[in-house]
């Protein structure tokens, strides 16, 4: 039976595997809270992720969504990194049409302001930051081969032989999207009929919404590259949403060992990542498991207790 269409607007995630992304998806789901968001956090998950790990994340009050992988045709393509290839899997959330407009958000961002503003932009457009092209992982295109990138388009020069300047290229860890039932039936058939190439996913997004992209700032979504790549494009007490993309930042895992991750300006990011995690006050208190205690002193006043729907 089609899903139930209505106005629903909430963050989307995407969770795979039984390792420890899921501390991830918890720091994202407490730090969505502390900015006191008025939306949900739907979780997308893949079969691989165990029971255990689903009911933490429904314990921090995410909608938990369990989805099908989608594995792109067969290639001999090394990804930038073999398990991109269960970020195809991420195409499952154009099927969420029982929200009218959707934020993603990887599991390895936090969100430090509030940005439910953006469900208000203008419908039929894909919304997303402009990656970068500096870093090794993109040792395999021309751009990083000429020193070209899209953040300082004057500094080299798009060589006219080379063909046309390639489009605006946004990075696929944070997007603002509706999910259509249409859109998500040609995504999957197109996506059967693409060759995979380094970064699956985010390329494919890239190709498939090349007319429909809008760029927005980089404070939606701080790229981590780009406080070395390009730090006159970064303002960091504006930054509103941090990407833990960069080799070696994953808060969760972070040694400090990895090139630039001594830098303080990653330390600290780390840190004020660990600080929500780590914060009890935002663990989720789900008002229908109120405590005996407080019941009773209602009941005795006389209050029958009717919960409010919960946040997020
Ligand atoms: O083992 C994994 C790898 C990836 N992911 C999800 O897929 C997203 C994209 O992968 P990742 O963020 O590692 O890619 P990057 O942004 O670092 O290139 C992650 O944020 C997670 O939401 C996951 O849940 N488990
Ligand atoms: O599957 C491809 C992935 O491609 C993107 O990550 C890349 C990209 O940002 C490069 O520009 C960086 O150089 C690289 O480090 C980083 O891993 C998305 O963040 C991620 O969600 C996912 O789509
Ligand atoms: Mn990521």
């Amino acid at each position: 039976m089609a899903p139930k269409v209505c106005g629903g607007r909430a963050y989307v995630t995407f969770l795979a595997g039984n390792g420890d992304y899921v501390k991830g998806v918890v720091g994202l789901a407490k730090g969505l809270r502390k900015v006191k968001s008025i939306y949900p956090l739907v979780v997308a998950v893949l079969p691989d992720v165990p029971e255990e790990h689903r009911k933490i994340l429904t314990s921090q009050g995410c909608i938990v969504r369990e989805i099908e992988p989608v594995y792109p045709p067969e290639n001999q393509t090394q990804f930038a990194m073999a398990y991109y290839v269960i970020n195809y899997s991420k195409l499952r959330i154009w099927e969420f049409v029982e929200y009218s407009k959707m934020i993603y958000l990887d599991g390895d961002i936090q969100v430090f302001d509030n940005i439910d503003h953006l469900f208000d932009l203008p419908d039929n457009y894909f919304y997303a930051v402009m990656d970068c092209f500096c870093e090794p992982t993109w040792g395999h295109t021309p751009q990083y081969q000429i020193g070209y990138c899209q953040q300082c388009p004057d500094k080299v020069q798009w060589p006219s032989d080379f063909g046309p300047k390639p489009p605006l290229y946004f990075n696929a860890g944070m997007f603002v999207y509706e999910p259509n039932l249409a859109t998500y039936r040609d995504l999957l058939e197109t996506v059967q009929a693409t060759k995979p190439t380094s970064f699956a996913e985010q390329d494919f997004l890239n190709m498939y919404f090349k007319d429909r992209y809008k760029p927005i700032p980089n404070v939606y979504n701080l790229v981590l590259a780009m406080l070395w790549r390009h730090p006159e494009n970064v303002e960091l007490d504006k930054v509103k949403v941090v990407h833990y993309c960069a080799a070696g930042s994953k808060p969760w895992r972070y040694t400090g060992k990895e090139e630039n991750m001594e830098r303080e300006d990653i330390k600290m990011l780390v840190k004020k990542w660990w600080d929500i995690y780590e914060d009890e006050t935002l663990d989720y208190k789900n008002p229908l498991k109120m405590d005996r205690f407080t019941a009773a002193l209602l009941e005795a006043g006389g209050v029958n207790f009717v919960p409010a729907p919960s946040a997020a």
